[in-house]
């Protein structure tokens, strides 16, 4: 289905996430033209998803500035999309906002960044520039994300239907309120790391019983995909469905048995609540950083 998006779409940040992003935009909405913006120039070799279009494409490089089009002037109804690593988030603002948002109008502007929250966002545009926060997950590179986004409190839902069209083009979207946003990045946004890890470790058990490494990361694979289906289309309770392939005396139960005893349920849920509360650090260190540069200025 094609969205109904228009506009210019501006990524700030042409890494894993902002790749996956463009693609999925691309993929999905025909009247958007989209701007990457990074420090470097793209390198030819580099593999990036194959289905980018790179034709349609207007590369901004931190450090040549010169190709920006005259006419990259933004207004109401274009997006900007910081991609970058919250470490970096200062200076891509000093660096982009001159250029991008200098003018009167205000662009929608979306942080895809962990732990920053919006009130951080808006200190560094003007407080009638619209503000989202969005936590998508590296999924987007598949259409698969499991995205969850909130309004800044000076933002109206307009914008917010525009952001769920954006994240839309990756995947799911849901909307919440602002403070579950540091546990949605515990869960869905670091959460593929997790499988990853369950699904090496069961292929390495295949592997140990003999099977190829080949097969058993397909046969692992399939088995988690599988299960995160049945799980959705039945909206059975995840114990339901344990119980029905476990057979009394079976194979199952004990294995179930061996991972109660190892604590895999309280090693997850440890898992998620670890990353919760770091993503709930990071706002300080932007803002540690951000303390530092204002009173660096103060001081020239
Ligand atoms: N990787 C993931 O699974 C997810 C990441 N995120 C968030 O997305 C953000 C980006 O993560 P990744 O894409 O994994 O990082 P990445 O390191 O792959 O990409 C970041 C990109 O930003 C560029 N960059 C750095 N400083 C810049 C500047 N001043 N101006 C323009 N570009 C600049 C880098 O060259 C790099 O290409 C992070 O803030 C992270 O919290 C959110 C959800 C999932
Ligand atoms: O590890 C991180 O900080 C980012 C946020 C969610 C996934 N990756």
């Amino acid at each position: 289905m094609l969205n109904c998006l228009s506009g210019k779409i501006v990524v700030i940040g042409f890494g894993n996430m902002g790749k996956a992003l463009v693609r999925g935009l691309q993929c999905r909405n025909q009247n958007i033209e989209i701007y990457v913006c990074d420090r470097f120039e793209l390198n030819p070799n580099e593999d990036y998803p194959r289905d980018i279009d790179f034709n349609k494409l207007t590369y901004l490089s931190y450090n040549d500035l010169k190709n920006v089009k005259s006419n990259l002037r933004l207004s109401e109804k274009d997006s900007v999309i910081f991609c970058v690593k919250p470490q970096n988030f200062l200076e891509a603002v000093e660096r982009w906002k001159p250029i991008l948002l200098g003018g009167e109008s205000h662009p929608l502007v979306i942080s895809i960044l962990a732990g920053v929250p919006t009130e951080l966002i808006h200190k560094y545009f003007s407080n009638d520039c619209p503000v989202i926060r969005c936590m998508p997950n590296i999924a987007s590179t598949v259409d698969c994300s499991a995205s969850a986004l909130c309004a800044s409190k000076r933002t109206s839902n307009n914008y917010l239907d525009r952001a769920k069209h954006i994240f839309d083009s990756v995947g799911k979207t849901w909307v919440v309120n602002e403070d579950q946003l540091d546990a949605v990045t515990g869960l869905s946004g670091s959460g593929p790391a997790y499988i990853y890890m369950i699904i090496e470790a069961l292929s390495d058990g295949g592997v140990k019983m003999g099977l190829s490494r080949q097969l058993s990361l397909e046969l692992a694979t399939q088995t988690v995909l599988g299960a995160a289906k049945l799980v959705q289309e039945t909206r059975l309770h995840p114990a339901v469905l344990r119980d029905q392939v476990t057979t009394p005396g079976g194979t199952t139960i004990s294995a179930i048995h061996e991972l109660e005893k190892h604590g895999l349920r309280p090693m997850l849920i440890s898992a998620v609540v670890t990353a919760t509360e770091k993503s709930a650090s990071l706002a300080q260190l932007v803002e540690r950083k951000i303390i530092k540069s204002n009173s660096d200025t103060f001081k020239e």
